[in-house]
């Protein structure tokens, strides 16, 4: 009997993600994950990993809601579980402080985190240039352990992995009844998507074992996040830059804006400075179509454009893609089937 042969292209948190979710779902199928790089050279290997979300202006809010709580509820059962330790998985709690009160003071997800309060005035002393709080439990996923945790839970589901560039989709028609894009800031040539932009940024690790909680300004340039085995602090978002070099700029920078939220930064150690791309778009694009290859119709779904969410909603989307990957494959004629 012939397998119906799908390949995701892409292997950071959206095309592992991604492809674990159809392999373990359609186990008839062969799945093939392609990709350039793999980690620890991917994008989502240095985000900080934090859970949280701003929202995208187009996609309908109850879809958003769903690829959070999908991804939040997903991503504490592995906290909660014996596998934490391995998947780089963890509980942070902390708060996102603000120096004007913002107009919407609970945000889309407010009820998808754990314990989610404004904070009490008192509490706010300790940052005079704030008027405003929010306190909350999320999710810490650090994706130099979660990536390669998807990769065995992918390969035991009997997924195939192959290191390789795809420089069109015409590529990969003759191996492939079914192409998954999660190719992220990739998407731009490989599907010629002139909306998807790089918006930069830079992260520090820093050694500071006393930090247990996270501190996030609203602006959502400065935060740190305690870690596992370091804290990540930052950050820039600039838009169009595709520099990758860490700027020693934005290192004093950062360091400077972190250690007015928390003082005890002047003492930390860096280990360690990283740039990353965001792959940016005005909203995700999780949709199918079909598209002439070589003569053929081939279904290909869309999973890319997260820009400074791919961690948080990855899970969501992920399933989202599932689902419309399963719709093509119902649509196929009998015989591609078999
Ligand atoms: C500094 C920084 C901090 C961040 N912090 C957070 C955070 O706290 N929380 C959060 O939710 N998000 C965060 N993000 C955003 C997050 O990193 C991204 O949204 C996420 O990594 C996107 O995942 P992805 O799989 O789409 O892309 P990527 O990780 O970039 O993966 C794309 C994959 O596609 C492959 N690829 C591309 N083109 C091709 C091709 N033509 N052929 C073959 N393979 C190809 C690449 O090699 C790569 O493997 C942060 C980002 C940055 C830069
Ligand atoms: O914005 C944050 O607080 C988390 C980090 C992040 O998502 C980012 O830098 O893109």
């Amino acid at each position: 009997m012939k397998r119906l042969r799908l390949v995701v292209v892409g292997a950071g948190v959206v095309g592992f993600s991604t492809a674990v979710c159809i392999a373990e779902a359609l186990p008839l199928c062969s799945v093939t994950l392609l990709s350039e790089k793999f980690s620890p050279d991917t994008t989502s290997d240095g985000a900080a990993g934090i859970l949280f979300a701003a929202e995208f202006p187009d996609v309908p809010l109850e879809r958003q809601r769903r690829w959070f709580k999908d991804s939040f509820d997903h991503l504490l059962a592995i906290a909660q579980s014996q596998h934490a330790p391995d998947a780089g998985v963890m509980l942070s709690s902390g708060c996102q402080i603000f120096k004007e009160v913002p107009a919407n003071k609970t945000p889309f997800w407010s009820d998808l985190v754990i314990g989610f309060r404004i904070m009490a005035d008192g509490e706010l002393k300790r940052f005079p240039d704030h008027k405003f709080g929010q306190a909350f439990t999320s999710i810490k996923c650090e994706c130099s352990s979660y990536l390669p945790w998807l990769e065995k839970r992918f390969r035991e589901a009997g997924g195939q992995v192959e290191q390789r560039k795809v420089n069109s989709l015409q590529e990969l028609s003759d191996g492939f009844d079914l192409i998954v894009n999660c190719s992220g800031l990739g998407s731009k040539e490989l599907v010629g998507d002139a909306g998807v932009y790089p918006v930069r940024g830079q992260v520090l690790q820093v050694e500071a074992p006393w930090l247990n909680h996270f501190i996030r300004d609203g602006d959502g340039k400065t935060y740190i996040y305690p870690g596992i085995h370091s804290v990540t602090i930052g950050g820039t978002r600039q838009e169009g830059d595709w520099r990758l070099h860490v700027d020693k700029g934005d290192t004093q920078n950062i360091l400077e804006r972190c250690a007015r939220l928390e003082p005890s930064l002047k003492k930390a150690k860096v280990l360690s400075e990283w740039v990353g791309l965001r792959p940016s778009r005005r909203n995700p694009r999780v949709e199918r179509e079909r598209v002439q290859l070589q003569g053929c119709m081939v279904p290909v779904v869309h999973n890319y454009g997260h820009g400074g969410w791919g961690v948080t909603i990855a899970w969501g989307t992920a399933l989202d893609a599932l689902e419309l990957v399963r719709k093509c494959i119902q649509e196929m004629p009998q015989k591609a089937k078999l």
